[in-house]
């Protein structure tokens, strides 16, 4: 098992008022190396927070998550940027690519601050440069390159330190159709060679090509599916229709976290 995540909880608690907010109550369940997750819910309902746990941005308030049976929750502050660089792997809705280095330099910077030998770096980026069709970009700079362009770097900076874990927190919502299919394509590809993806995402049809999908209400998993053999767009309808019966309604379910079988 890659990664365990026991009984988290996180509360906020504001500064100066004594309101509490709690956005997870008790998420439970576990990934296996080469899964590729899809964490899916309303706004609001907790999935930011979870994937800020995962990454270590955030502390839990109680609970643990478990990478390779080590918990990262306890990672000391001055330890965490070595372990992320090490790690994981981030992929955002916005790209975060620094406009001041070419496209080069933005793959190899957690390389470079994980002081690997060139060589290392341009074997890697010479794998993954045709793979992720970047190859003619390498000596652009960011702000020269489309948007589905510049996420695929960021895919490519993201790989380049062979993560255990690609976290991912929309990364399609600020790409065009074509390109969002183009980007779901490469991670369902990046994940066939045995990357483990974990993605938080509005979309049904984002969520489709993920081998499973996670439901998260008021801070709790509430249901589970798995794609097993179905196309993504018969998975795609089937997890809008979950999206409406399980957190459209407003009914009581069962407040049981969901535990991988
Ligand atoms: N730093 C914070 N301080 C106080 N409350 C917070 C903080 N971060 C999140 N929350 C609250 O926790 C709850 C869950 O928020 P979270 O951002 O995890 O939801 P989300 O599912 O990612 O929403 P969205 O889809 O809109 O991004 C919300 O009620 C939110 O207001």
């Amino acid at each position: 098992m890659l990664l365990e995540v026991k009984h988290l909880k996180k509360v906020f608690k504001t500064r100066f008022s004594k309101e509490e907010t709690t956005a997870l109550s008790d998420v439970d369940f576990t990934v296996d190396q080469g899964e590729y997750i899809a964490i899916m819910g309303e706004s609001g309902s907790g999935k930011t927070t979870l994937l800020n746990i995962l990454s270590t941005l955030e502390k839990p308030t109680s609970g643990q998550v478990l990478l390779h049976e080590k918990d990262i929750t306890a990672i000391k502050d001055k330890d965490l940027s070595a372990f992320r660089r090490r790690h994981l792997g981030f992929v955002f809705q916005d790209f975060n690519l620094l406009d001041t280095l070419n496209v080069r330099d933005n793959i190899f910077l957690p390389l470079v601050l994980s002081k690997e030998n060139i060589k290392t770096m341009q074997t890697r980026l010479a794998l993954l440069a045709p793979k992720l069709q970047i190859d003619d970009l390498l000596e652009k700079q960011p702000f020269e390159l489309s948007g589905g362009q510049k996420q695929r770097v960021a895919v490519a900076r993201a790989l380049i330190s062979q993560p255990d874990l690609i976290l991912a927190d929309e990364p399609t919502a600020a790409l065009d159709y074509k390109n969002s299919e183009a980007l779901l394509n490469l991670f369902e590809e990046i994940n066939k060679s045995g990357q483990t993806i974990i993605m938080v995402t509005h979309s049904s049809l984002a969520a489709s090509h993920a081998k499973r999908v996670l439901f998260i209400k008021d801070g709790m998993l509430y249901h589970q599916l798995y794609r097993g053999d179905k196309t993504s767009t018969a998975f795609a309808k089937e997890i809008t229709l979950s999206m409406t019966a399980f957190l459209g309604s407003t009914e009581i379910h069962d407040t049981k976290g969901v535990q991988d079988a």
